[in-house]
This record gives C-alpha cells, sequence and structure tokens, in this order.
C-alpha cells in the first residue's frame, strides 16, 4: 500500500518517528545516527528511513515546511502507516533574549497564528500542546543528563518572513520563547489520532540579536539535539 506522498509498504515505518522539517537532514540523521538503514520513501524527494537506534526500531522522515505540509505526512504517517510517536526535530529562532545560536529548546505548547486547527475544532482556538507522558519522558532524561535545555511555549507561523518588531515585543509579552513553523498543526493533529507528539528544535536564528546559522549547519549541524532526542526515546 502506498499513499499520494508515501510510496512505501505498509509496515515500512516503525512506531517512532523522527520529523524534521528539512528532507536532507532527515538523510543525514539516518546515516549518523541509526543502523540497518533502509530508505523506505521518496516521492517528492521527502526522504523518510527506518533503522534501529540501540537496538529499537526507529524512522525519520522529512514533512518539508509549515503546517500543511506537516499535518499532510504526519496524518499519513499516522492513518497508514501506524506511526504513534511523532518527535518533530526542527531549527527555530529565538525570541527569548537568553537564548542562544545552537541552544536546544522543547515546546511544551504552541500557539499560532494559522487557521490550520481552528478549521478542525468548529472554529474556536485549540489548545496545541504536546504529549505529556512524551514530554515527560524526555525531560527526565534531559533532567538526568543534566543538559541545557530550554522548555516553554512557541509561536508556529505560517509566515517565516513575518516577524516585525511589535510582533517581536508582543511574543516576548505573552512568555514566547522561540519561533517555528509545524509544531501547532502537529499537535493537533497527532491529539486527533490519539498519538503522541514532540517538538524539540535548536535555536538557528535570535529575532533579537539577527544572528544565523547557514543552511548546512541546519542540515547537518543539529547533533546534540538529535542524540539527545534518540537517547531520551530509547531511555
Ligand atoms: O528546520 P525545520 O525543521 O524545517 O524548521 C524550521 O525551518 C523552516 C523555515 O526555515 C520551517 O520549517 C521552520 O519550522
Ligand atoms: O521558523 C523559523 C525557523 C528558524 N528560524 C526562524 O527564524 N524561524
Amino acid at each position: 500500500m502506498t499513499t499520494p506522498h508515501i510510496n512505501a509498504p505498509r509496515d515500512a515505518f516503525a512506531a517512532t518517528c523522527l520529523l524534521p522539517g528539512d528532507p536532507l537532514r532527515a538523510k543525514f540523521i539516518a546515516e549518523t545516527f541509526l543502523e540497518d538503514v533502509t530508505c523506505v520513501t521518496s516521492v517528492r524527494n521527502m526522504l523518510g528511513f527506518t533503522g534501529h537506534y540501540k537496538g529499537q526500531p526507529i524512522s525519520v522522515m522529512g514533512t518539508g515546511m509549515g503546517m500543511p505540509s506537516c499535518v499532510l505526512y504526519s496524518t499519513e504517517l499516522m492513518e497508514f502507516y501506524g506511526v504513534q510517536r511523532l518527535v518533530r526535530v526542527g531549527s527555530c529562532g529565538a525570541v527569548e533574549p537568553s537564548l542562544r545560536l545552537n541552544d536546544i529548546v522543547i515546546a511544551h505548547a504552541a500557539s499560532t497564528d494559522s487557521n490550520m486547527n481552528r478549521k478542525h475544532f468548529a472554529g474556536m482556538d485549540y489548545s496545541a500542546a504536546a504529549s505529556p507522558r512524551l514530554l515527560q519522558r524526555v525531560l527526565n532524561y534531559v533532567d538526568q543528563q543534566k543538559a541545557n535545555v530550554a522548555v516553554g511555549q512557541i509561536f508556529s507561523t505560517d509566515n517565516f518572513y513575518s516577524a516585525p518588531v511589535e510582533q517581536l515585543k508582543l511574543l516576548q509579552a505573552m512568555g514566547i520563547i522561540a519561533v517555528e513553523m509545524e509544531a501547532a498543526g502537529l499537535y493537533a493533529a497527532a491529539a486527533k489520532y490519539k498519538a503522541q507528539a514532540l517538538t524539540v528544535l535548536t535555536v538557528s536564528d535570535s529575532l533579537v540579536t539577527d544572528e544565523h546559522l547557514d543552511a548546512a549547519a541546519r542540515e547537518a549541524g543539529f547533533s546534540q539535539m538529535i542524540e539527545l532526542t534518540l537517547d531520551a526515546l530509547v531511555s
């Protein structure tokens, strides 16, 4: 069986799947961290892989950028491939002034300027939150390792280029620590399928200081976040 966007056999994915936005980050993760890896899908070059990490089956698949793309792939993974734990491993822009490039952020909840979740919730505002058990598992591991991780609310935007100074001040005033483009949609989609979802991010840009990592670093420079996430998932 295949779907319109995934050309993998039905049993091709593990129950746990990492979801980077960048399909080349998915390839990097598969080649760097997984053993016995197979590329299971490549429709539109949205690469997906399944292998093992420390003996446990794990998949990793790109989602593309933005909620429509991320929700499309995560829906097919849950509905047709039985994926039950979806962990976005993405990049983000720092809103919280104390965050530095390459810092790790875990999103316990995601506000959004997107209308997507309202469409699935009769026009009401859905509270897009990480799965408590998955969040707890990863935070327990983070605490155990004494890893330097910021946990907070993020903002999932439809518009990468929509950060005027007034909006930055508003986000800061509301306690939001970082901006990205998928988590709010992923959290709502996972809730619909009774799956678990979490978002772990690495700061690639600072909206405060105007510092930026380059594309190569965003593709293959997030090893600390990936390793921490994988270790937490198999712990
Ligand atoms: O690096 P990824 O995981 O794609 O995440 C972030 O980067 C993209 C924008 O450059 C958006 O998808 C945003 O959420
Ligand atoms: O959505 C994003 C992702 C990375 N950096 C940003 O500034 N925004």
